[in-house]
């Protein structure tokens, strides 16, 4: 394989390694990909343009950025202040509230794009017509994301982890 193919390749493992990293360890990264999941399953009821399916996805895409920002900053601050820092707690506290400001204003965005009447109604319809199947799927979903969320974390020392990861 030739280096610069090689490099490519490479650069993709890690960025990879660190979206696996987030979502092992960071409860609040699986939280915002539960909701995602229940986002995508209610899109189903909703006739939505190409551009509103672009913008659900533009707002997934910068929920998930920020909360693996978040997480960046946060390795870094540990490996540079592991003791209690005033600027440390200001630089976590800045990144949080970042990430809350993105949240919260997809969350905002989304209740626009879903409070669309015909989409509630096609909703009702089918809890209407297939109580058993909806409900079950939506307990299956909230059980299944429950156990996403709590899954017990091992997290790293950042000065543990290898140079190539
Ligand atoms: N070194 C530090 N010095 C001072 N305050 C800190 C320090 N580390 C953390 N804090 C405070 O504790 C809060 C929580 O920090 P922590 O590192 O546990 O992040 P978190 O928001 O709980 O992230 P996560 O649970 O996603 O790892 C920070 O927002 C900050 O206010």
């Amino acid at each position: 394989m030739s280096r610069p193919i090689r490099s490519l390749l490479g650069s993709f493992k890690v960025a990879f390694y660190g979206i696996r990293y987030c979502i092992a360890n960071e409860r609040n990264m699986r939280i915002h990909l539960s909701i995602a999941l229940g986002v995508v399953f209610l899109c189903a009821f909703y006739s939505f343009s190409a551009a509103q399916y672009a913008l659900i996805v533009l707002l997934f895409c910068m929920v998930i950025a920020a909360e693996m920002l978040n997480t960046a900053i946060e390795t870094v601050v540990n490996l540079l202040s592991p003791g209690y820092n005033h600027l440390a707690k200001l630089a976590k506290d800045i990144a949080a509230g970042a990430v809350l400001i993105c949240a919260v204003g997809a969350a905002v965005i989304g209740l626009i794009l879903f409070c669309d009447p015909g989409g509630i109604g096609r909703l009702l319809a089918v809890m209407g017509a297939h109580p058993v199947l909806f409900f079950g799927g939506a307990i299956g979903y909230l059980l299944l994301a429950a156990a996403f969320i709590f899954v017990p974390e091992q997290k790293q020392n950042p000065r543990q982890g290898k140079k190539d990861e």
